[in-house]
């Protein structure tokens, strides 16, 4: 039975032929060579989040006060990290979550689709942004058998989110993220103080630039006058959600909604009234507001109140250990974010593939050491909080 961890075996054995692996298999290794290799300004705005960045900090460090506890004397000689997500039968728990600015990661300023093609290699689901330079249409063809999900900016215009909405349903992404905590951007020093904004700049707009509907919203076709249907999209980019949206963005669509950043029990329980299928427990990776909680930290009330809905989580994941602590925690599934797009900048499809491969051989050879054969068993054991 193959594994996820026999990657290292591969590593191993790869070096045994003098061939060593292309990029590196930690965080901080992969994060180094992205800084020496992407532009400065792409760079800052992967790299950089709200305020003094308190809160990405914590995402990431919180992991370290939660403890997992090992179990010996069970036999994980084989190991299931397969998940049922909305009736899709999943590979594994991990995703990858939607970043605004993929395009931008590759050079060829297609890494949208070399994001999708590490979806359709690994298995891994892509969440797709609304921001994108490719149209989601071309995404999901290069995602191959991998499923898709499609996350909304809700636009102030109706017509507009409805447009957006009934393309991902055709394209046959499977699921609808509507991100709630971004209809203003926070306050970002790194962006702020090089007036570093890429949407502004006609970046990422692809999604915009081919709608039907968007097209009636400008003087100009998006092509002869960027500078005009930017500022339409500043103009549309953000709505005001409230729980009165609901009814509506369920109108929308007969695919599954999930709510991404909700992280408070109560807006769980409102969720659920209100017809959302699932539930994203997410800080943005704390970009947008700063002076939060660590996002994991939240994670297991928000997987108390959900019951039986799906609980997608994200924030501060950058190694196999921290999914394994997600899972353990209540995560139905896990994404990874800053990462794959550093994998992406240094290797298109291929550093994706590997960052990807990485997460999974690690989360893997936890579960084979510390005894637990599925991620059913690392959710009943469950995570210590320490400290
Ligand atoms: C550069 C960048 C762009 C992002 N764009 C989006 C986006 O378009 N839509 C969205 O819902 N979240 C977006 N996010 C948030 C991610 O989906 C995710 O919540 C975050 O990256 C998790 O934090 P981490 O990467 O530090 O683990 C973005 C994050 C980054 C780093
Ligand atoms: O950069 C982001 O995190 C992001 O998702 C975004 C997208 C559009 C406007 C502001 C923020």
């Amino acid at each position: 039975m193959a594994h996820y961890g026999d990657f290292q075996l591969e590593i191993y054995f790869g070096g045994l032929h003098g061939v060593l692996p292309k990029y590196p298999v930690d965080f901080a290794g992969l994060e180094r060579r992205a800084e020496a290799a992407m532009a400065p300004s792409l760079l800052k705005y992967v790299q950089g989040g709200c305020g003094d960045e308190l809160t990405q900090r914590r995402n990431a460090e919180a992991f370290g006060h939660w403890g997992l506890v090992p179990r010996m004397m069970v036999d994980c000689s084989a190991r299931d990290l397969s998940v049922d997500l909305f009736g899709m039968k999943l590979p594994s728990p991990l995703f990858m979550a939607p970043i605004g600015v993929t395009g931008l990661c590759t050079q060829d300023g297609h890494g949208d689709l070399a994001a999708a093609r590490a979806a359709a290699q690994t298995g891994v689901p892509l969440v797709v942004s609304t921001l994108t330079n490719d149209p989601l249409e071309d995404v999901a063809a290069a995602m191959g058998d991998t499923p898709g999900l499609f996350q909304l900016y809700t636009p102030k215009d109706p017509e507009l989110a409805a447009s957006l909405v009934g393309r991902a349903e055709a394209a046959g992404y499977k699921a609808i993220v509507v991100t709630l905590d971004t209809w203003v951007t926070g306050w970002r020093p790194r962006d702020l103080n090089e007036s570093n904004f890429p949407q502004l700049r006609g970046h990422v707009l692809s999604n915009y630039w081919s709608d039907p509907r968007f097209r009636q919203m400008t003087a100009k076709p998006p092509e002869e006058d960027v500078a005009g249907a930017v500022m339409t999209w500043a103009g549309t980019f953000g709505k005001v959600l409230t729980w009165d949206d609901m009814p509506w963005l369920r109108s929308l669509t007969k695919l599954p909604i999930i709510l991404k950043g909700i992280c408070h029990p109560d807006d769980v329980r409102r969720a659920a009234d209100a017809g959302a299928d699932g539930i994203y427990c997410s800080n943005h990776g704390g970009r947008q507001a700063n002076g939060g909680m660590a996002a994991i930290d939240l994670l297991p009330d928000v997987v108390a109140a959900a019951g039986d809905m799906p609980v997608l989580f994200d924030s501060g994941i950058r190694s196999g250990s921290d999914v394994a602590k997600a899972l353990a925690l209540g995560a139905t599934a896990v994404g990874v974010g800053r990462p794959y797009s550093y994998g992406l900048a240094l290797g298109g499809t291929e550093g994706a593939v590997h960052v990807l491969r990485s997460l999974l051989a690690e989360a893997d050879l936890l579960m084979a050491v510390d005894g637990f054969p599925d991620i059913a068993a690392l959710r009943a054991a469950g995570a210590v909080r320490m400290g």
